[in-house]
């Protein structure tokens, strides 16, 4: 398909010689000879891009544009301007317009500049794309209440500029709601820079954080951006605040608090526009009264604090987490996502899952690439997650020397087995063994101590 090109100029004979050179180079032109008219045809005929005339009668270049850019943001826009009108052409850029060409027109520049702002849309869509495809697969999925009110907390926090404390086990997924956080931010085109504190070697750090000049140690050889400026514009993301050293913290406090910071062996301050979100699976106020985290920032961090429960207080969400990891394996591997069947569900929802989400997530990849089939079956989940199912169902059983006892000891290991696979239903057990739910019962009363048996 040839690009459609929107020429529009009250003079007539610019358009024709446009239109000419234009379709030589095998664009699809069209054209309008005032503002109206070409907001009609961008209407009609949905130009991949538009060169505007400055100055016509009636709605001129400047107001045109404006009207353009209010209703298709993304359409490149170049405006053509007198010899001397530089000024004017400043402030079109300024209200959005791509590039602007001065008259009279030379036929080269025209085509180069067309070229530049169609490759820039097809960049700036491309982008787009990602970012949402981004979005999607950076989205804190889940329908528990606790998920739901998280992604509340997130749509407030997010557009303003105050700091983030995310806190929460590992594997929770801190750094997902961190980035989530900077998708809506009002910085969404700046860097998210992350600093994982834990990871940087102590003797690196200030370098690390705030960049050096060439020569400010030996082997600073040429100058170097440290994190801080990297993240100017954006989000600087401090994963594993409680491991930062003492020393550290108060650097970064006082870089958080003037908003500047200056690079090892440089005498000039640089101003940082960051906006700062740090994580912690560590209790920041238990570190606070040892004597390992400072206060202040503490207060400083924690405007909006921000938790990320574990999975195993939201299990309802392991369905969803489930079916999102096992597609998107699916996508990634170009096959069909498989399916679970309720049993190895209810191993998976009985399971308490200390690595979290992140643990689920990676059993998910696994699953995906080790099944045979389309459906994962409870002898497919690998032995760690079967609890209740107890590979060793009852620990001291060849102990036991009697056999009437022992066979007890069995039999109500294996009721509770199978009843903990149907999710703790013993009717649903009974059944799948074809036998009297009332004896499934009693027999595990039986079994339980009474509170009188406990001395
Ligand atoms: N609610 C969720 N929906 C979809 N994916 C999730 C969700 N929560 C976490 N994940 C995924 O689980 C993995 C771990 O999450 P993340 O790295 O954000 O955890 P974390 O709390 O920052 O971990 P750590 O403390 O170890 O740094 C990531 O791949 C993330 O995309």
């Amino acid at each position: 398909m040839f690009p459609a090109v929107l020429i529009v100029d009250d003079n007539k004979s610019i358009i024709d010689s446009l239109e000419g050179i234009l379709s030589d180079d095998g664009f699809e032109v069209f054209h309008a000879y005032n503002g109206y008219e070409a907001l009609k045809k961008i209407h009609t005929e949905s130009p991949d891009i538009v060169l505007l005339d400055i100055w016509m009668p009636g709605m001129d270049g400047i107001e045109t544009l404006k009207e353009i850019k209010k209703e298709y943001p993304h359409l490149p826009v170049i405006m053509i301007t007198g010899h001397g009108s530089i000024e004017s052409a400043v402030d079109a850029t300024k209200s959005g317009a791509f590039d602007f060409l001065e008259k009279p027109l030379s036929i080269d520049r025209v085509i180069v500049t067309i070229n530049n702002a169609l490759n820039f849309r097809r960049l700036e869509e491309e982008n787009r794309y990602l970012r949402k495809k981004s979005i999607e697969k950076h989205s804190v999925n889940g329908f528990s209440a606790a998920i739901q009110s998280l992604n509340r907390q997130i749509m407030h926090a997010a557009p303003s500029e105050a700091s983030v404390l995310i806190t929460g086990e590992n594997g929770t997924g801190k750094e997902l709601v961190a980035r989530t956080l900077h998708h809506f931010s009002g910085r969404p085109e700046g860097p998210f820079i992350i600093i994982n504190c834990a990871a940087i070697p102590e003797n690196n750090i200030n370098s690390e954080l705030f960049g050096h000049d060439k020569g400010a140690f030996p082997e600073a050889v040429a100058k170097n951006k440290g994190k801080f400026e990297l993240a100017s514009g954006g989000t600087l993301f401090l994963d594993e605040i409680g491991d930062m050293n003492l020393a550290t913290q108060a650097m970064m406090l006082r870089a958080i608090e003037s908003k500047t910071f200056q690079r090892v062996g440089g005498g000039r301050t640089i101003h940082a526009d960051v906006r700062i979100i740090a994580a912690s699976n560590k209790n920041l106020a238990t570190e606070i009264k040892k004597g390992n985290f400072r206060e202040e920032l503490f207060y400083r961090l924690n405007v909006i604090p921000v938790h990320v429960p574990p999975l195993r207080e939201r299990k309802e969400d392991i369905p969803t987490l489930t079916q999102i990891f096992l597609s998107a394996c699916a996508k990634d591997a170009r096959n069909s996502a498989k399916s679970i069947h309720k049993d190895a569900m209810a191993l998976l929802h009985n399971y308490d899952w200390p690595g979290n989400v992140r643990e689920l997530k990676n059993l998910m990849e696994r699953l995906h690439i080790m099944v045979p089939g389309d459906t994962i079956f409870a002898n497919d989940i690998p032995h760690p997650y079967h609890v209740g199912e107890n590979t060793q169902p009852c620990p001291g059983l060849f102990a036991i020397e009697n056999l009437k006892e022992a066979t007890q000891q069995f039999e109500i290991a294996f009721l509770k087995n199978k009843i903990s696979l149907e999710s703790g239903d013993i009717q649903a057990a009974a059944e799948k063994l074809g036998i009297d739910p009332g004896y499934v019962e009693d027999t595990i009363e039986k079994s339980t101590p009474k509170k009188q048996d406990i001395k």
